[in-house]
């Protein structure tokens, strides 16, 4: 049969862009007004009524990914109803459209692949970086936050290519939904410089640019032109960097940390809220901040944030700089981590010890392994981000409950394949001694009469909320104090008192906990002289200044 040349009907524009679309819950005279008029069953439905059915429908999936799919498949139809049903069920989807379900949305990105959402930009065409912003038809005043990945590390699954966009629409989805930030004015980038994955390379419908990654001289000058056009045309974004590899995600917020708006949720975000609630358990466990000792196993990007942070904290509790980055111990794929070893990073030489301490602490004078480690140092704190699921053992759980009387242990690792040990087990081996957080959402755990609330250290309970405020005071950087007090607020918001609290605020409260840390955190950019926008009442800017998924008159 020969393709028909008759045009197709044309669907109505508002019915399309689903930041302006309502549905069936556009009103008869708004049907009238934007040319719908036919085009729509004629009940008109009330954004509550839709909200119903798409929860409904969203029930009826079979899977946590086919979940993420149909909202994602919302997302692009109608934004508003996809940010009330988000907002209304946000402890159950919250792990569907972010982690660890969006892991998996990005391995199977290319063949889930329904319709485009972001800005693709392609190291093979990066002149035509600026063309592809102007596509979208913003001006300087209208963007508020840019989230962007190379994708180099996804979570703890390492390099998926151009899937990573969905970790940036992931991230925008979780400002939104947990802090009010406008949807309109924010944008989701894919930084495609390649792969070295090779079932990627081989896979025929892999939607990204099919070569490895480019490195060296072309990537700087890539990511530099970004950080150019992006600040130029939008100079009022935040630039969030999510994703990259250890060895560019430092390297570009410490160069260029200074000049850009940046914030690296992975050192940042996650060594804020790991701090967060590495005060809660100073509290509990009585032993002060300043005396802690910590074991870091996996000394990449986010072990390392951590790590600076835990180790600024001790100072400003009272120890000497000397005596704080003494306290830190790092391990790494080569065992412990001593001066001269090969292979090392320039971020993990301010914590090396020297040989001639731990000669002796490997049995067979190999590597010096995590367990003997814990015997040896007594650590108060330990902290997993490794990517090495089960790796923390039955044994190293042990140990350290016998080196201190309330163990600190934090399984950061995502997604769930990665974790180091789950809690009910850590909890089991400490006898309910250990005082936990991971990066994933885990169930509370009973044991011997005590329900264990579980924080979820992951940056999504902090980074809403710290962009919030970074938004309204308008800061120019992000600074120590702003992550600082970003933490703070968040601690304060805890109630320890009752055994096998959380540590941290749950993800129940998370809207609530983003605007008091949003408020503490505009404060602090005041503070520091960052902030160019002032305001009498911060706790009154941020709460004007959240977004609501409410239907705005007309195709609003
Ligand atoms: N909870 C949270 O908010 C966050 C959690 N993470 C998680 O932390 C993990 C690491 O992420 P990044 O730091 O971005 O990755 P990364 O690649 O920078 O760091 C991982 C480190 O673990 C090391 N490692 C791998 N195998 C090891 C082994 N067998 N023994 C010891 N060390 C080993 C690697 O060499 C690397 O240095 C991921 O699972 C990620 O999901 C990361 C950011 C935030
Ligand atoms: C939570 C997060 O940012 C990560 O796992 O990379
Ligand atoms: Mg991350």
């Amino acid at each position: 049969m020969a393709n028909s040349t008759a045009p197709t009907p044309a669907t109505p524009g508002a019915l399309v862009d689903p930041l302006l679309n309502h549905g069936a819950a556009f009103t008869q005279p708004e049907r009238d007004e934007l040319g719908l008029t036919g085009r729509l069953p004629s009940r008109v439905l009330t954004l509550e009524q839709q909200a119903q059915r798409a929860y409904q429908q969203l029930e009826a999936q079979g899977s946590d990914l086919a979940k993420n799919v149909y909202l994602e498949q919302l997302h692009d139809r109608n934004e508003t109803l996809y940010y009330k049903i988000l907002g209304e069920h946000l402890v159950e989807l919250l792990p569907i459209v972010y982690d660890p379900t969006v892991g998996e949305a990005i391995e199977k990105y290319s063949h889930e692949y329904r319709r485009p959402r972001g800005v693709f930009l392609s190291i093979d065409q990066a002149d035509a970086m600026e063309k592809a912003f102007s596509t979208l038809q913003l001006g300087p005043e209208d963007v508020d936050l840019i989230v962007c990945t190379d994708a180099e590390q996804i979570l703890g699954i390492g390099d998926w290519g151009v899937g990573g966009i969905q970790i940036s629409v992931g991230k925008l989805a979780v400002y939104t939904a947990a802090a009010g930030i406008d949807p309109h004015r924010v944008i989701a980038v894919s930084l495609d410089v390649g792969t070295d994955r090779e079932s990627l390379l081989k896979d025929p419908l892999y939607l990204g640019n099919r070569h490895r990654r480019v490195r060296g001289a072309d990537y700087d000058a890539f990511i530099e032109k970004y950080l150019r056009t992006a600040s130029s045309m939008f100079p009022r974004a935040l630039l969030h960097f999510e994703d990259f590899g250890p060895s560019n995600a430092r390297r570009i917020l410490e160069t260029y940390g200074g000049t850009y708006r940046i914030f690296n949720d992975d050192m940042q975000g996650t060594g804020a809220i790991t701090l967060a609630a590495a005060l809660s358990a100073v509290k509990v466990s009585g032993v002060p901040m300043r005396d802690q000792k910590l074991v870091v196993f996996g000394a990449g990007t986010a072990g390392v944030g951590i790590a600076d942070q835990l180790r600024d904290a001790m100072i400003r509790d009272g120890a000497s700089p000397q005596q704080a980055t003494a306290q830190v111990w790092l391990i790494d794929r080569q065992g412990l981590l001593t001066r001269g070893m090969p292979d090392l990073r320039d971020f993990q030489r301010p914590y090396l010890r020297d040989p001639a301490e731990v000669a002796g602490w490997a049995a067979d004078g190999g590597a010096i392994s995590l367990l003997e480690t814990v015997r040896q140092v007594e650590p108060t704190i330990l902290l997993g981000t490794s990517t090495v699921h089960g790796a923390f053992t039955r044994q190293v759980i042990e140990a350290m409950a016998a080196g201190t009387e309330r163990p600190i242990v934090f399984p950061l690792s995502n997604p769930n394949s990665r974790i180091e040990a789950m809690p009910a087990d850590i909890i089991a081996w400490s006898k309910g001694k250990a005082l936990i957080a991971t990066g994933i959402p885990v169930p509370p755990v009973e044991y011997d009469g005590v329900t264990y609330r579980i924080a979820q250290a992951n940056n999504a309970l902090l980074y809403p909320g710290l962009g919030l405020g970074t938004i309204v005071s308008g800061a120019s950087t992000v600074t120590a104090a702003m992550l600082l007090a970003a933490a703070q607020a968040v601690a304060d918001q805890v109630d320890l008192t009752q055994p096998g609290a959380s540590l941290l605020p749950p993800v129940a409260s998370l809207r609530e906990s983003s605007e008091v840390t949003a408020a503490a955190v505009v404060k602090a950019a005041v503070g520091e002289g960052v902030a160019t926008s002032t305001s009498a009442d911060p706790a009154q800017a941020v709460h004007q200044a959240m977004w609501e998924p409410v239907y705005v008159g007309g195709a609003a």
